[in-house]
């Protein structure tokens, strides 16, 4: 098959006061004996500077072992900003931008920004993102469980229930369909979000949603464990939601209602984790993904009868491909694509565990686990970088992708806002004559 794509990574992030634990090197080598053979990462602004955030990133990429792409998150507004969305997308190869509606006092924006960054990311040809969760409200959300002494891990589910998460996703995705521009939601971790996704769908509007492995086969029980190392390992955002959450995103993903699987790779070890010991807001949030999307979404979505071996694909590769405009060079076995191929045997079985695993951190939210289907071999560029078990990787040999703008989202938007125009009525001509009487 063609080697996976992950649409959804954070390495060597600086975020909550600690820098994700597996860069470029470590996520990457992680990633390959997953069976995936390209990622895209999230470029942050530095201090809102896109321009010294991308060179901060060319540098991190450096010792990179696969190909990887670049999205740019989008943390301020103004002219200097929407100048060098152009310089982006026009010479640096990035087409997506991600705008934040949570994290309060750091990455969120409002939705007048959020509008000026859609209409911008429209007139490039770009694909905006959002992370939908209603910011002020979690910021309340949190207050409210500190007021009542809820201070470990489940405060953190607590207090960013599904419901800002629906009120987001609906929000980000009106706003879109004012502007008339295609949007990808990621993270979609609940049942409120993936039914606003669907609902606008149903309705013709070119929405995106991207759920992450972890809400597919985790569920919230696991932020009550009394031990705080074994429930921070899984705070996230999003956060993981209540039993029935996943399945149900298992079946909209099965049914086309969600698209690619990511991952959110974003990894904290047990020290950097315990920053929020007796505070859950101070948790730095994320979970791994990387080496496990593959297995697991085998297991969970082929073994179990729910998607097709050609769906498995769709969904971890090709369709990652096209939505950031790199197909057929990447998700397809084809004359003239990379030669990023894995072999899985379905026959063989996986198990996860910290142990063993290629990422640097100490835990593994998937520990334990076992399943059917392993990635027995992958090949990255040509060349066999994962077999028997082994790793043949060499620091500097990733390349940077270059994605370019309008992928075919963008096909009939013009002619859309054509038909608006000419719909609109005539404009009333009115008499500014007053009476005398
Ligand atoms: N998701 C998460 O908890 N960490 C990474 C940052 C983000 O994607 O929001
Ligand atoms: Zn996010
Ligand atoms: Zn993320």
């Amino acid at each position: 098959m063609p080697g996976g794509i992950d649409p959804h990574t954070h390495l060597a992030m600086e975020f909550m006061g600690a820098e994700t634990i597996d860069d470029f090197f470590s996520g990457q080598a992680a990633a390959l004996a997953g069976g995936t053979t390209m990622h895209i990462d999230f470029v942050i602004p530095v201090n809102g500077s896109l321009s010294a955030g991308y060179k901060a990133y060319v540098v991190k990429a450096k010792r990179s072992v696969m190909d990887y792409g670049f999205h740019m998150a989008i943390t301020k507004w103004d002219e200097t900003v929407s100048r060098e969305m152009e310089v982006m997308v026009k010479d640096k190869g990035i087409n997506s931008f991600k705008f934040f509606l949570a994290y309060k006092g750091s990455f969120m924006i409002n939705d007048e920004f959020l509008l000026e960054g859609f209409k911008k990311c429209k007139s490039l040809g770009a694909l905006p993102m959002v992370h939908a969760e209603n910011g002020d409200a979690v910021y309340e959300g949190q207050k409210r469980m500190i007021e009542l002494g809820i201070t470990g891990p489940e405060g953190h589910a607590l207090s960013r229930p599904p419901v800002l998460e629906g009120e987001a996703t609906g929000r980000a995705i009106r706003l879109a369909g004012f502007v008339n521009t295609p949007l990808y939601v990621v993270h979609v971790m609940s049942i409120d979000a993936m039914e606003e996704v669907a609902k606008a769908r149903k309705a013709g509007q070119k929405v995106i949603g991207e759920p992450v492995v972890s809400g597919l086969v985790l569920n919230d029980t696991v932020l009550w464990d009394p031990d705080f190392q074994t429930a921070a390992k899984f705070v996230m955002s999003p956060p993981i939601r209540a039993p029935g959450h996943g399945k149900a995103l298992q079946a909209a993903l099965s049914a086309g209602v969600l698209q690619v699987v990511g991952t959110d790779h974003c990894t904290f070890n047990t020290t950097q984790k315990a920053l929020g010991i007796g505070d859950f807001r101070k948790i730095p949030n994320g979970v791994n993904g990387l080496e496990e999307r593959m297995h697991l979404i085998w297991d969970t979505m082929v073994a179990s009868g729910q998607i097709s071996v050609m769906d498995f694909v769709r969904v971890t590769s090709t369709e990652c491909a096209r939505f950031f405009n790199i197909y057929p060079r990447k998700g397809a076995i084809l004359v003239g694509s990379d030669a990023d191929i894995i072999i899985l045997n379905p026959n063989s079985s996986f198990e996860i565990s910290s142990k063993t695993h290629h990422s640097r951190t100490d835990t593994n939210v998937y520990e334990g686990r076992r399943g059917k289907g392993k990635v027995e071999v992958t090949i990255a560029g040509g060349k066999i970088v994962w077999e028997n078990d082994k790793l043949k990787v060499i620091p500097g040999s990733g390349k940077y992708i270059e994605m370019p703008p309008f992928n075919y989202l963008f096909d009939g938007i013009e002619k859309a806002d054509t038909n608006y125009l000419s719909s609109l009525r005539a404009p009333v001509i009115r008499s500014t004559r007053i009476d005398a009487n």
